[in-house]
């Protein structure tokens, strides 16, 4: 693979922070719900926060030390889960918030989890596969006390794999004397992964984005969209929406963004994807400036890449008129008052992008009774509680006249107290 380009970072997009704007949301959900300031103080607090340092021998034999996290936001209603990102701009606060948003996400679709997040502050990119290996097995070793399948269990996110989860749970295993292939998710098919948990993200960004355009009255067959990031999340969206019979028009990641306004051929761009590295410089589609990509008319927008690149700069200039957010916190909370008042429907990331961690709950339960479940079936269960979260959201929204982010707020935040209160840890 040869990778040309320099990436294209968009310059401070990003008007709030993620943990300013998961705070923001917790407080409007705990007035709404006439909570006191102590319930607000114990939702808004991780309930455990673990920084590693990694020492790692690089291959050219010189040594450095990496910084790592993992953060336990609650666990009233099960173990913490939630994935592992490898990214420059990993930082302590952006983990907390997003394992905040795991909390939410979980008891949202009524996954018997609570909500973790970790990272390691590091680009991928620079680091062979055997660092990486070595990396994610200290990593790992740091925090073995805090996971396990009934503690906490990883999964994938930005920069990490399957692969990442194989050595996490082999490390892991090795510790313990015994393989546990369920501590955790997102693993390779052959040490216990499930089917359907690589597409499930993505599966689910397709179950919502259909059931909100039918809701707005559009035809899914040749509704426009567009999406940002061509990872894990974004690649197979696009793919599922345009064997849905909708034109994905323009595709983005780091580098740069395309467009075709006839509808990008997403295994064409799948293919050079893979053979260079980028979106950019894909023959069949026209280069798009990157923050264009956001602005373009068209029926859906799927954020699928990071965090708060919808903010104050550009919510007003958003033309699509239903936005699902594949990514987690990709709205700001300035944006979301801006998207509102002009009429934007936005499908917050905690339903839209719940597939990955039911399928992850699907591959944990097989895991810990050692019995595979036919694709069908996890295809089946998953579109079933997708569905079911869209239609829970959608009545309590129109119940109370909220966004459809305030309901699923508030709905997950009334559930997770709820579990505090039986268990009597809050009186
Ligand atoms: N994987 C999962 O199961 C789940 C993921 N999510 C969320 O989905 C999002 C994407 O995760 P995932 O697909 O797994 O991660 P990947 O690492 O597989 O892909 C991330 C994609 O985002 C792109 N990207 C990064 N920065 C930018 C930018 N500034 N502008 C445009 N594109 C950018 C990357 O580009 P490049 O390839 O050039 O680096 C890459 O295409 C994250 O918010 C994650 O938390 C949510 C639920 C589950
Ligand atoms: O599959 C999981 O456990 C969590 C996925 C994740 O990190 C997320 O939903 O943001």
């Amino acid at each position: 693979m040869t990778l040309l380009q320099t990436p294209s970072r968009p310059p401070a997009t990003q008007h709030t922070s993620a943990l300013e704007d998961a705070h923001a949301q917790l407080a409007a959900a705990v007035a709404d719900l006439g909570y006191d300031e102590g319930t607000h103080a114990m939702l808004s607090k991780s309930r455990r926060e673990l920084t590693v340092s990694i020492p790692l021998r690089r291959d050219d034999g010189s040594t450095q030390v990496l910084t790592g996290y993992r953060v336990q936001h609650n666990i009233s209603r099960g173990p913490a889960k939630g994935g592992l990102r490898y990214s420059p701009q990993v930082t302590l606060d952006e983990v907390r918030a997003l394992a905040m948003w795991m909390t939410w996400k979980c008891a949202l679709l009524d996954v018997p989890y609570g909500g973790a997040k970790g990272g390691i502050a590091l680009d991928p990119r620079q680091y062979s596969q055997a660092e990486l290996e070595r990396i994610t097995r200290r990593y790992t070793s740091e925090i073995l006390p805090i996971i396990g399948p009934q503690q906490d269990i990883p999964a994938p996110d930005i920069g990490t794999d399957e692969r990442t989860m194989a050595w996490i749970m082999d490390t892991y295993s090795v510790s313990k004397g015994h393989t546990v292939p369920g501590v955790v998710t997102g693993k390779p098919l052959s040490l216990g992964g499930s089917l359907g948990r690589a597409s499930a993200t993505s599966r689910g960004v397709v179950h919502i984005a259909n059931a909100a355009l039918r809701s707005e009255g559009i035809t899914v067959a040749g509704a426009t969209a567009a999406i940002q990031g061509f990872g894990k999340v974004g690649r197979d969206a696009a793919r599922f929406l345009t064997d849905d019979g909708a034109l994905v028009v323009a595709a983005s990641d780091q580098y740069g963004a395309v467009h075709n306004a006839a509808g990008l051929d997403i295994d064409a761009l799948g293919a050079h994807v893979d053979a260079t590295g980028s979106v950019v410089g894909f023959s069949s589609a026209d280069p798009l400036p990157a923050g264009e990509l956001l602005e373009l008319d068209i029926d859906v927008l799927v954020p699928a890449a990071i965090e708060g690149v919808i903010h104050e700069g550009n919510a007003a200039n958003v033309r699509a008129r239903i936005i699902v957010e594949g990514a987690n916190g990709p709205t700001s909370r300035d944006a979301d008052a801006i998207l509102a008042s002009n009429g934007v429907l936005v499908v917050p990331d905690i339903l839209a992008n719940a597939g990955g961690v039911i399928v992850s709950y699907f591959e944990w339960v097989q895991a810990n009774q050692s019995y595979r479940w036919e694709a069908r079936d996890v295809e089946t269960r998953l579109e079933e509680r997708m569905l079911a979260g869209w239609a829970s959201v959608n009545s309590h929204a129109a119940a109370h006249d909220l966004t459809l982010r305030a309901a699923a707020t508030r709905l997950a935040v009334a559930r997770v107290t709820e579990a505090h209160r039986l268990r009597g840890l809050y009186p």
